[in-house]
């Protein structure tokens, strides 16, 4: 969030300006965003195939290609959306865009992440999509994330929900099922629901169980086989040791953490 300057009055206003240096100027949130999300386009290179990331600071990313490829900057770029919202941003930009059954293997992704901890591992899917990043950022060479640094945190699950994609075939059954498994963390476990108060639809026509942890859930391996060995359970939103990079924007400047 921005912070304002306080207000000058007349004489007052030009005696501070002569007499002390520019004051700091802070960045909104979403300046932060574009920041990052400019220098992982700095990585990207003419022929390359791209998954696109989802959310609000993806999309910076890919406005940002789009102007590129306008601009013969970059030529001969490959995307592959990472959601149906990516997609419609695609196509309105006019990038050029295929799948991963055409393209298994995807040179760069770059994407946001709701929580980016010491290990960069990530939480995802806030905004309600997981499911195909994860498809898309398993298959790609190098996988940049781009964030504020809002979102570094101590250990996974610590500031929101960690998403989870089920199926809506019997969803509480599974939505308890999850919170029971992690009773040791204090979890609670909620169906996402839309502004109406219906059960959030993902892109793949899932519910969203998110999980809210009291605790430390421990071990994110051990935790992740375990959901995943839940029958009802598409996906969850622990993108564990696959980012390659995390692009951090902060009023401090840009840092780039590589595992
Ligand atoms: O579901 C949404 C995606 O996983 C986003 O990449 C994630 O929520 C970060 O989104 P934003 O950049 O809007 O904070």
């Amino acid at each position: 969030m921005a912070i304002p300057c306080p207000p000058f009055i007349g004489s007052e206003k030009l005696a501070m300006e002569a007499a002390a240096p520019s004051p700091p100027v802070f960045l909104t949130q979403d300046e932060l965003k574009k920041i990052a999300a400019y220098k992982a386009v700095e990585f990207v290179q003419s022929g390359m195939v791209l998954g696109l990331g989802t959310g609000s600071t993806a999309k910076h990313a890919v406005d940002r290609i789009a102007e590129l490829l306008r601009h013969g900057k970059l030529t001969n770029i490959v995307g592959i959306p990472t959601s149906k919202k990516t997609h419609q941003q695609a196509v309105s930009l006019g990038i050029p865009l295929s799948d991963l059954d055409s393209h298994p293997v995807v040179d760069l992704a770059i994407d946001g992440a709701d929580e980016v901890d010491p290990d960069l591992n990530l939480v995802k899917g806030r905004g309600g999509s997981l499911l195909r990043e994860k498809m898309i950022e398993s298959a790609t060479k190098k996988f940049i994330v781009i964030v504020d640094e809002t979102k570094l945190v101590s250990r996974v699950g610590a500031t929101g929900a960690m998403p989870v994609e089920v199926v809506p075939f019997c969803w509480k059954f599974t939505q308890d099922r999850l919170q029971g498994m992690f009773g040791y963390a204090g979890c609670a476990a909620k169906l996402r629901r839309d502004a109406g108060g219906e059960p959030f639809v993902t892109d793949n026509k899932n519910y969203i169980v998110d999980l809210f942890f009291e605790k430390d859930i421990g071990d994110l391996k051990v935790a992740s086989d375990a959901i995943l060995r839940l029958a009802g359970v598409v996906e969850h939103g622990m993108f564990l040791d696959m980012a390659t990079t995390v692009i951090v924007a902060g009023e401090l400047g840009v840092t780039i953490k590589n595992k």
